[in-house]
């Protein structure tokens, strides 16, 4: 693709940010006006200066004042020098009243703004499917949503500032400098673009470190998260030493490449002083013989009020500077955002608003690849019915295609090619609400949110009673552990359940599935902590009390499965066979290996205890 073309494509880095103000524009416009009356009434400060200086204290401009002030007023040059200090003093205060307006403004714009572009990432990324999330990864996810919207929101709260207050200040104190000395003025005109030029060589230098920085961060960032997310691993191969030098390392790099930006920084510093103090001493030089000679009509005030225009100008020029500087920053974190925003979700409602009415599924000639890529699948031409109200087993050694088979019936991930059903309707017609209130899903680790007991079970189904509560309590045997709880179902788990047994939070997750009464329950090796006289258990009551419930149940213990109506046997991605136990004793050589190893070992297992 040409350059050309790339750039047509790329849309501007800065479109999601007018739709994200929201209500906040308001507020936008308002530090915007705030901070150009602001700048209004500082330039009027040095003027009122000269005022002081030239008709108060040396009397050199009496047929201005005359213009000006009443007769009386410029007799009295006590009061006359009291009567401009205090209405310098009122403009002080006003413009300093309207950059704190201004200031609160920018605040409240920029908080807002952040507020309604972390709503809009967080449900942009909840209507992801599992093969968006794949492509970005959860931690960078995270990261985007957290430190790249704060870079933003910071700089944006700078922008709203300065960006209509540093331009308009140069811009009003180089008019208030021409109206006062033309020529002089010229020198200080002189002075902003040679400001400028060093300036933009300082920033190109700087965006390639600015960039470097940003990806040292996101190093950092992971390597914390990575920690925090696996605190209990660490610690348990006692791999505490190895991953703090390893954060050390990713530290000392951010520590490195953030240095190597700032010292840019350090140096607009003495440039601006270095170039304020040249033009200082220059308009002092020539203006001074112009006041001692009478060369020209320039007054003792103008000239002191011609430094003070200046001082404001390269002031404000290098704040400008500052902030395109953050900007190049915010830039990148704004171009990540961007890529969450625009992503395309794969996975989107059906046109059908039809429920699961049975929970019969069909996998008709199923292909599917993780990457896309028909060379790579993961299940290949996989063709199976499972009649509503079955139970059925699924067994196959791992990386086979279980999680991945059941994980199309719910619409995690799409087919290549081939169609699934459920309840004869193809999934691709229902709205992905209808179609997942139908199907409950247990996964081996998912997830229990900080919240009581109770609140956990309730997920699938907020109007559950607490009869029904009890009752998918008791098919997964939760309700031993719950009652000996002291506040029972108000209990109150911690983040991650991390106050409940893996087999207990196994238990719990099952009774979550089935609060909500689906049409069909798959249970992904959901009980492999639970012990087998406690998984026997649970399957017995599962087929008993959810009846009309298709049962799909995946488990790497053979004995799990062994009751089913069915077992399909999966090996390498191909649906290998699929019939009762007896059937598949019968003809599956693979099914059989499998039996014989599982029963050896627990033969064996038996002879030792
Ligand atoms: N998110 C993913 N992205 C890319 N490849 C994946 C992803 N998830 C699984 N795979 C690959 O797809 C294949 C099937 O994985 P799957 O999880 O379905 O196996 P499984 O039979 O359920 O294994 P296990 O019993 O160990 O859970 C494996 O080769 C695995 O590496």
């Amino acid at each position: 693709m040409s350059f050309i073309e790339s750039k047509k494509k790329r849309p501007g880095s800065f479109r999601h940010i007018w739709p994200n103000l929201g209500r906040y524009r308001i507020w936008t416009l308002a530090a915007a006006i705030f901070g150009g009356l602001e700048v209004m009434l500082e330039v009027l400060i040095p003027m009122l200066m000269s005022v002081i200086v030239d008709g108060g204290l040396y009397r050199e401009q009496d047929f201005m004042l005359r213009e000006l002030f009443p007769e009386a007023l410029i007799a009295n040059r006590d009061r006359f020098v009291l009567t401009v200090g205090i209405i310098m003093v009122i403009v002080a205060c006003c413009s300093m009243a309207c950059g704190i307006l201004s200031a609160r403004c920018s605040a409240v714009a920029s908080q807002g703004f952040a507020k309604n572009l972390r709503a809009n990432l967080l449900g942009k990324i909840q209507d992801f499917s599992f093969a968006n999330t794949d492509h970005f990864t959860t931690s960078s996810l995270i990261t985007r949503a957290t430190t790249d919207v704060n870079t933003v929101r910071n700089t944006m709260q700078q922008f709203l500032r300065t960006l209509i207050r540093s331009p308009f200040m140069v811009l009003m104190a180089t008019v208030m400098a021409f109206t006062i000395s033309p020529h002089l003025a010229v020198i200080f005109l002189i002075s902003i673009p040679f400001l400028a030029g060093v300036l933009a060589i300082l920033m190109k230098i700087g965006q390639p470190r600015f960039r470097k920085m940003l990806q040292k961060m996101d190093s950092m960032n992971r390597a914390v998260q990575e920690n925090l997310i696996s605190s209990r691993v660490v610690k348990a191969y006692v791999r505490g030493d190895y991953e703090s030098e390893r954060f050390r390392g990713t530290a000392e790099d951010l520590r490195q490449a953030t240095l190597s930006s700032s010292r840019l920084f350090t140096l607009t510093g003495p440039i601006q002083m270095s170039i304020l103090w040249g033009c200082t001493i220059v308009l002092l030089l020539l203006g001074g013989r112009e006041i001692i000679f009478r060369t020209t009509g320039l007054l003792t005030g103008e000239l002191v009020s011609l430094v003070s225009y200046t001082t404001q100008a390269v002031n404000a020029l290098t704040m400008l500077t500052w902030l395109i500087m953050a900007l190049s920053r915010a830039h990148a974190s704004l171009v990540r955002i961007n890529e969450v925003l625009d992503e395309t979700v794969d996975i989107t409602d059906g046109p059908s608003d039809a429920v699961v009415e049975d929970g019969s599924v069909d996998f008709e000639d199923v292909c599917f690849s993780y990457s896309g890529d028909p060379d790579k699948l993961a299940l290949r031409h996989i063709t199976v019915h499972i009649n509503s109200g079955e139970t059925i087993g699924i067994i196959g050694g791992t990386g086979e295609g279980k999680s991945t088979l059941v994980n199309l019936i719910p619409r995690f991930y799409d087919t290549l090619s081939g169609t699934v059903r459920v309840g004869g309707r193809d999934v691709r017609d229902y709205t992905l609400e209808h179609l997942r209130d139908g199907v409950s899903m247990v996964l081996q680790n998912g997830a229990l949110f900080s919240g009581t007991i109770a609140q956990n079970l309730r997920w699938g189904n907020a109007n559950a009673t607490q009869e029904q509560l009890r009752e998918a309590c008791a098919i997964a045997c939760a309700d031993e552990f719950i009652d000996r709880f002291p506040d029972g179902y108000e209990t109150v788990l911690e983040q991650n359940a991390a106050n409940l047994s893996g087999g207990q939070k196994q238990r719990l997750r099952i009774a979550r599935a089935i609060v909500k009464q689906p049409k069909i329950l798959i249970l992904d090796d959901s009980t492999s902590a639970v012990d087998m006289a406690t998984d026997e258990h649970i399957r017995r009551a599962l087929k008993t009390a959810m009846p009309g419930s298709t049962k799909i149940i995946i488990a790497q213990r053979i004995a799990s499965i062994l009751s089913c109506d069915r077992i399909i046997v999966l090996h390498e991605g191909e649906l290998s066979d699929v019939g009762t136990h007896a059937e598949l004793m019968e003809r599956s050589q693979i099914y059989r290996d499998v039996y014989d190893s599982q029963m050896r070992e627990e033969g064996e297992q038996h002879g030792q205890s």
